[in-house]
């Protein structure tokens, strides 16, 4: 049975659309009340999972307009970074799964392919729209399909390398390409750089607005005589434009630059994104919209509401948390610097992360000592580079995840030089419900390999406190890695007895009978929770680089057999070095390696992607058991489980 084509009468349009199709044959008019409906149904929805809401909020509008006006899935919609892509999910066949958004099984908080056939790219790092639908718009020339491929991407996104890497690409290919540019002023926190000033002058210089009205109603008509008379007023518009010096960007790129527009009226978009869509070659239409919109707290604190848990819709905006609630490595990263006011030589970089990175605070304090660079982590880490080789003590407070982006300016400016850059790094570990694009698995593995820098991966805040201090009175890159989640203040113990010594958190009674399990990080509380009734010696190995070979070697020697406990990709990681090195110095033990195995871990709570890796409580449980069970058959010491 076809579905019924919604008319005005209909009081829940959004009810009847189940994909893209069904919007298409709504008349022009409905839309504004579909929009309502698709934003009203987004805050509910939302409000019970958690998830990013401002950037959803703010792009209802482009997003009904987008599908309306193209073929989806045939034309290809790529959405940076993907978080502002609920309403294209509800508008493509998963409303009903929006309420295990970002949950186990449930849809991803991000584009996936392999989620449904109108995610083009998948995404979660920002900034790769234009290349790929730079691609796409490549692949279906040389293929001879007719589709078009058109990138959303934001003002924050567009600050990154890579973002005008494909407009320099796309400028020369003069390929068919639509860049819509979803200008909010906002990266997550308030926007930075040049550009954004550049982007401003071009919402609020006059002329450009009287140009741009003319432009619209060019681009407004049909027919041969409306393009005839777009092609002239169009040129002799651009022309005004180069002799009032008020050319965009874009167009000395190569692209046709259109609007700004206003992301929210949608007689507008659609009419727009119809002539735009006629058109060829690379083209960028400048859509301004608020982030927020129609959610009054969200519009008021766009920065609070980029990403949430769950909230009361009916209550804006949200109360404050009650009760002491459990300090977060980030926080307890931000107090240490809160402590460091009197190291005037200390400076702190972010791409893009101030909040999430815990230095708001910081920055508020001294503005001049901290940079806020944009969606650039390359850029962060040489600029950190030069700050050094001046005598200054640059930190990168950066995400595992969006550390990978500049694994060699790590390697190429900072180690090689032997530059003393302290690296904060947050989220490093599974992160839960941003999933597989966020999870931070491979810094162990890259940062080893590297000379000179030095790895710090504290297991409590004290040892936190510990790094950092000495990764600021070091001559030497140190990097710390620390997870998303609490932090537990000391996890006590004997204290290490050099600076890069290892701790034995828990000995057992009889080593020779007993396992000896080496953990990194998280994992140290984790595997002293696990092995709390069994005959286990509990080390905390503090530096992951250097390793202290001189209080480990003699353990492996004396224990029964030993067993690494890491929160980092297996291959590559700690474990693999620490047993090849074990073995070239002759300390042939039984031994078993727990990290995340060789697989991307899917969207869940922490904990349950922990347990897919076999990292959490209960599996180290049962590792350590099977593992006491071969190499000590006679104790049985698995009676008691925690
Ligand atoms: C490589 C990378 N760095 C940082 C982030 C974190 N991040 C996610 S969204 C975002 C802001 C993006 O701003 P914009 O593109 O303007 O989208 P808006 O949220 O304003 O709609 C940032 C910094 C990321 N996803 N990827
Ligand atoms: C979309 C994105 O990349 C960020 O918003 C990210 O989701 C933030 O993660 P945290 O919530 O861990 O800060
Ligand atoms: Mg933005």
């Amino acid at each position: 049975m076809s579905p019924r084509i919604p008319d005005s009468t209909d009081a829940d349009l959004l009810s009847l659309i189940e994909l893209p199709a069904d919007l298409r044959r709504l008349p022009k008019r409905q839309l504004a009340q579909l929009a309502n409906e698709l934003r009203t149904q987004l805050i509910e929805s939302v409000a019970k999972t958690g998830g990013h809401l401002a950037a959803n909020l703010g792009v209802i509008e482009l997003t009904i307009a987008l599908h309306y006006v193209f073929d989806t899935p045939n034309d290809r919609l790529i959405w940076d970074v993907g978080h502002q892509a609920y309403g294209h999910k509800m508008l493509t066949g998963r409303r009903a799964a929006m309420t295990r958004l970002r949950m186990r099984d449930g849809p991803s908080g991000f584009t996936r392919r392999s989620e449904s056939a109108f995610d083009a790219f998948g995404a979660g790092h920002s900034s790769t729209s234009i290349s790929a639908a730079l691609g796409m718009a490549v692949a279906a020339g040389l293929q001879h399909e007719s589709r078009r491929s058109v990138a959303i991407i934001g003002d924050g996104a567009l600050t990154a390398g890579q973002a005008f890497e494909a407009l320099n690409h796309a400028g020369e290919l003069q390929s068919d390409l639509l860049v819509v540019l979803n200008d909010n002023e906002m990266s997550i926190s308030r926007n930075v750089g040049a550009l954004t000033e550049h982007l401003t002058r071009l919402r609020s210089n006059p002329m450009i607005n009287k140009l741009r009205q003319g432009g619209h109603t060019l681009l407004a008509h049909g027919g041969p005589l409306g393009e005839l008379l777009n092609t002239t007023r169009v040129g002799l518009r651009d022309g005004v434009k180069h002799l009032l010096g008020v050319t965009s960007l874009f167009e000395e790129l190569g692209f046709q630059y259109f609007g700004p527009i206003d992301g929210h009226d949608l007689g507008t978009l659609v009419d727009t994104l119809q002539n735009l869509r006629e058109q060829t070659g690379p083209r960028l239409l400048h859509v301004v919209t608020q982030k927020g919109r129609g959610f009054n707290a969200a519009e008021r604190d766009p920065v609070r509401y980029h990403g949430v848990g769950r909230f009361d819709p009916k209550i804006e905006p949200q109360p404050a948390a009650s009760g002491p609630s459990a300090k977060t490595w980030t926080n307890a990263f931000s107090q240490w610097l809160a402590d460091q006011d009197d190291n005037e030589k200390l400076v702190v970089i972010t791409p893009a992360m101030i909040e999430g990175s815990g230095l708001a605070e910081f920055g508020r304090r001294h503005p001049d000592r901290c940079f806020d660079v944009g969606i650039a982590e390359q850029h962060a880490v040489t600029f950190a580079g030069g700050l050094a080789a001046e005598g200054l003590r640059p930190l990168v407070a950066i995400y595992s995840t969006f550390l990978q982006r500049a694994w060699d300016q790590v390697i190429h400016d900072i180690a090689l030089q032997n530059l003393p850059v302290l690296f904060a790094v947050d989220r490093a570990g599974l992160v839960g419900p941003d999933g597989a694009t966020h999870a931070g698995s491979f810094d162990l593995a890259f940062g080893q390999a590297i000379p000179n820098l030095m790895l710090a991966v504290p297991a409590d805040e004290r040892e936190l406190r510990t790094a950092l201090d000495l990764g600021t009175e070091l001559d030497a890159p140190v990097l710390v890695r620390y997870p998303r989640g609490d932090c537990p203040a000391d996890l006590g113990g004997e204290p290490p007895t050099t600076p890069f010594g290892l701790r034995v958190r828990r000995a057992a009674e009889t080593p020779a009978d007993s396992l000896l399990v080496v953990a990194l990080g998280t994992k140290v509380a984790t595997a002293l929770n696990a092995s709390e009734n069994l005959p286990v010696t509990m080390v905390d190995l503090r530096w992951a680089k250097p390793i202290d070979w001189a209080a480990l070697a003699p353990l492996i020697e004396n224990h029964a057999g030993w067993m690494i406990v890491e929160e980092g990709s297996k291959l590559g990681g700690i474990g693999a070095t620490l047993i090849a090195t074990a073995t070239e110095r002759g300390l042939f033990k039984p031994v078993m390696h727990l990290a995340l195995p060789d697989v991307f871990i899917e969207h869940g709570t922490r904990n349950e992607c922990l347990a897919d890796g076999g990292l959490d409580v209960g599996s180290l449980n049962s590792r350590m058991c099977d593992f006491l069970r071969r190499i000590l058959p006679a104790r049985q010491p698995c009676n008691a489980t925690p």
